[in-house]
């Protein structure tokens, strides 16, 4: 897959082949999620690698779908794709399940399998990761398993307060917008979140974003980003 599409040429270089799907899945636990991979035929192009990250409810999500609508890009939630395993009654759905309730991080191998396949069966070529790195464990397998590192790395910063009162209102039902996992995962976000931040802020790639105010006020300051790299 990964066809280029028209748009696309500033975003992407032809010059370096993609390792994706190379390694296999380690995790012996998780193991059938990489027996069930296979030779996918060789892209074309080099993805373009968003990374999307911010604490519960701050906003990245949103974004994302006005980065989909504006830019073109595929958007893929990591948390979304771990629902999607539980709701799919997959053989570890109800493993995920109980880890997204404790608001606790999956093991990296699974979510990135799960990434990986998102990416493989896309036409497109440039992809907002979101919900992802959550740790530098999910970072390291990352590269490790895909062979890449992102082009591009958002952070969502929202005072906690901010994020737990969007939380709450959500209203989509999720077994995770209750006020003890909010506790849980904010609690696992400033410790893991960090270190992955620190990271890439050694890096030109992090862009970091006051995310309080509206949600249009908050693009003003996204869309500068993606509009640079078009040009
Ligand atoms: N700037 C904003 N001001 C007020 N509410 C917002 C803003 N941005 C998003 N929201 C609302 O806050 C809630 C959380 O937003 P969203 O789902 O985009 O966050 P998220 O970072 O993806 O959270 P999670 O990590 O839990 O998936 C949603 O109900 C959304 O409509
Ligand atoms: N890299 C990730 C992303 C998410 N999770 C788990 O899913 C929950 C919900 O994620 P959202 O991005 O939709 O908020 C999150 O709290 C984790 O339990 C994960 O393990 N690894
Ligand atoms: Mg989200």
């Amino acid at each position: 897959m990964w066809r280029r599409v028209a748009s696309l040429s500033p975003l992407v270089s032809r010059s370096k082949p993609s390792k994706l799907s190379q390694e296999a899945c380690t995790f012996k636990v998780w193991e059938s999620f990489s027996s069930e991979s296979h030779i996918p035929t060789p892209p074309k192009v080099t993805p373009f690698i968003t990374f999307v990250l911010g604490g519960p409810g701050s906003g990245k999500g949103t974004q994302c779908a006005k980065i989909v609508e504006e830019f073109g890009f595929t958007h893929i939630s990591a948390g979304d794709l771990l629902r999607r395993e539980i709701a799919s009654n997959s053989a570890y759905g109800s493993v995920i399940l109980s880890t997204i309730r404790e608001g606790k991080i999956v093991p990296s191998q699974v979510t990135v399998q799960l990434i990986r396949k998102e990416m493989e069966s896309s036409d497109n070529d440039k992809f907002l990761i979101d919900g992802f790195p959550r740790s530098e464990e999910n970072r390291e397998a990352f590269e490790q398993i895909i062979g890449r590192e992102p082009n591009v790395v958002l952070f969502f910063d929202c005072p906690e307060q901010e994020m737990v009162k969007r939380v709450l209102n959500r209203n989509q039902g999720r077994v995770d917008d209750n006020i003890d996992t909010i506790k849980k995962r904010l609690e696992i976000f400033d410790e893991l979140n960090w270190p992955v931040i620190n990271h890439y802020s050694k890096t030109r790639k992090l862009h970091k974003i006051n995310a309080v105010g509206t949600v249009d006020d908050i693009f003003e300051k996204v869309r500068p980003i993606f509009a640079a790299l078009s040009k």
